[in-house]
């Protein structure tokens, strides 16, 4: 069962001020994590920030930092944001060449270990790798942008992903990203998210902490 306690809310600073990040994650010191949305222009068609950048973050960071790495050849790369610090490293599967090997690392470098997945990757061939995994990332737009429409059809892809939690058990987190604003994220914990990625909603706010307190009460009360 999920209660109110277990919502979490991990704004992305992909919407945030990017010449001013220590002053933009003193704004959102009130959500459970900070969302760092790592883009090679290979893997996604952007490119944001790396390795150097998310180690300065981690040094000034009031909360745990998220990262969501959307880049190739994750297997070589994830880890190091482990190492350096980050508590839940996300890779997507679909860039992964041995998942089982590469949530072992991150776990083994000290974070949490997350496999996201595109909307047109099926969850049913990975449902296996849960005993490895701390989170599921069901992207609610293709990677790449913020600020995207919310696609409402992952949906049945995240109750599929908390159907098989309950069924192999274990504490695995479901968190969805793209989109997620006050309009959309009922559904999305009605369907059984838990771990809430929002950026333009919580930095397009007028006030980046009554966002992200707004967001956590919705899903609360449709966390079940
Ligand atoms: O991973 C991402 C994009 O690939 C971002 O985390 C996501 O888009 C957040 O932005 P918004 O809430 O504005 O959609
Ligand atoms: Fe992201």
């Amino acid at each position: 069962m999920t209660d109110a306690r277990d919502v979490r809310i991990s704004p992305s600073i992909l919407s945030a001020d990017f010449a001013n990040l220590e002053r933009e994650l003193d704004a959102i010191n009130n959500a459970d994590w900070a969302h760092v949305d790592v883009m090679d222009n290979h893997f996604v068609p952007n490119l944001t920030l790396g390795l150097p950048v998310v180690e300065s973050l981690l040094k000034v960071s009031p909360i745990p930092l998220d990262a969501h790495l959307m880049i190739d050849d994750p297997d070589r790369w994830a880890p190091a944001y482990a190492e350096a610090g980050c508590k839940s490293v996300t890779f997507h599967v679909e860039a992964a060449a041995d998942p089982k090997k590469l949530a072992r690392d991150i776990r083994a470098a000290g974070a949490r270990a997350s496999m996201a997945i595109k909307p047109n990757t099926p969850w049913e061939p990975y449902a296996d790798l849960l005993p490895e995994l701390d989170m599921v990332l069901v992207m609610t737009v293709e990677p790449g942008f913020g600020g995207q429409s919310f696609m409402a059809e992952q949906m049945p892809k995240v109750r599929a992903v908390r159907e098989s939690i309950r069924t192999h058990g274990g504490d695995v987190w479901v968190q969805v990203d793209g989109g997620v604003s006050a309009k959309t994220i009922e559904q999305c914990a009605e369907a059984g998210a838990d771990t809430f990625v929002a950026g333009s909603a919580v930095y397009g706010a007028e006030s980046a902490a009554a966002a992200i307190d707004e967001l956590r009460a919705l899903a609360a009360g449709h966390a079940h």
